[in-house]
């Protein structure tokens, strides 16, 4: 007799899947809430060594990236620039403002920004095509994971700035210095670092007066 091959049920040979992770229930978070209604960005010019390493940006492009995106196309990426790459950009920063006829005052403040830094994240908007999700709806899925970054770092004790200029709306430069598709925008270049002097706190927006309360 012939002993029966040991095969394999079908569908074991299926891919395992597991289940995420339960998450707890809600309960209140005083700490975060106070930290949400103190958070305040730090200057990225007052921003120092030390810098977040790779294990911090990692932690915190993992929080930046639990963010509502609509349809799940996660349309947007991160480009983590330190050392040299930070040196390439101030001078294609220059070289692009010159081209694009900007203020020396303001080729010098932005090429500055790359020069005085030593961790910049790119957030960058990379919509991708949908027929159901808008362009619109995914840019700002992208400026929430800018917020979400800076609010992690601040949360983390790291001193966070979210900075554009002339050179995030620039495709020549997005091309050049950050490899970006055609389609692709930098939504924020988030200035990460350690925090040289606390800022003061800026004025607030009116709330009461940005909004309208309708029950009918
Ligand atoms: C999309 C976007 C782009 C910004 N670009 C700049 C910039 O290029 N230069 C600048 O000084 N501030 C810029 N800011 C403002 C800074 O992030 C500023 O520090 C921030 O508004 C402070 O807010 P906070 O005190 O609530 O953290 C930008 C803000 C946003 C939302």
């Amino acid at each position: 007799m012939i002993p029966a091959r040991a095969v394999a049920p079908e569908r074991d040979a299926e891919p395992m899947t597991t289940a995420p992770a339960p998450l707890p229930a809600l309960t209140p978070r005083t700490d975060v809430l106070d930290f949400l209604l103190t958070r305040r960005s730090r200057p990225a010019k007052t921003l120092t060594a030390p810098y977040p390493d790779r294990a911090v940006l990692e932690t915190l492009l993992t929080a930046a990236a639990r963010t509502p995106d609509h349809g799940k196309l996660e349309p947007w990426r991160f480009v983590v620039l330190q050392g040299a790459a930070l040196n390439r950009l101030a001078v294609l920063t220059e070289a692009r403002g010159v081209a694009l006829g900007q203020e020396p005052e303001k080729i010098a403040k932005a090429r500055a920004s790359f020069d005085t830094a030593g961790c910049v994240v790119a957030v960058i908007a990379a919509p991708k095509a949908s027929e159901k999700i808008p362009r619109y709806e995914q840019d700002l899925s992208a400026g929430a994971v800018c917020l979400a970054l800076v609010n992690a770092a601040l949360a983390a004790g790291w001193g966070a700035n979210w900075l554009t200029g002339y050179v995030a709306h620039d495709p020549v430069f997005g091309a050049e210095a950050l490899g970006l598709e055609a389609e692709e925008r930098v939504a924020g270049f988030i200035h990460l670092g350690t925090e040289s002097a606390v800022p003061p706190e800026r004025p607030r927006p009116d709330v009461a007066a940005l909004t309208r309360w309708m029950s009918e």
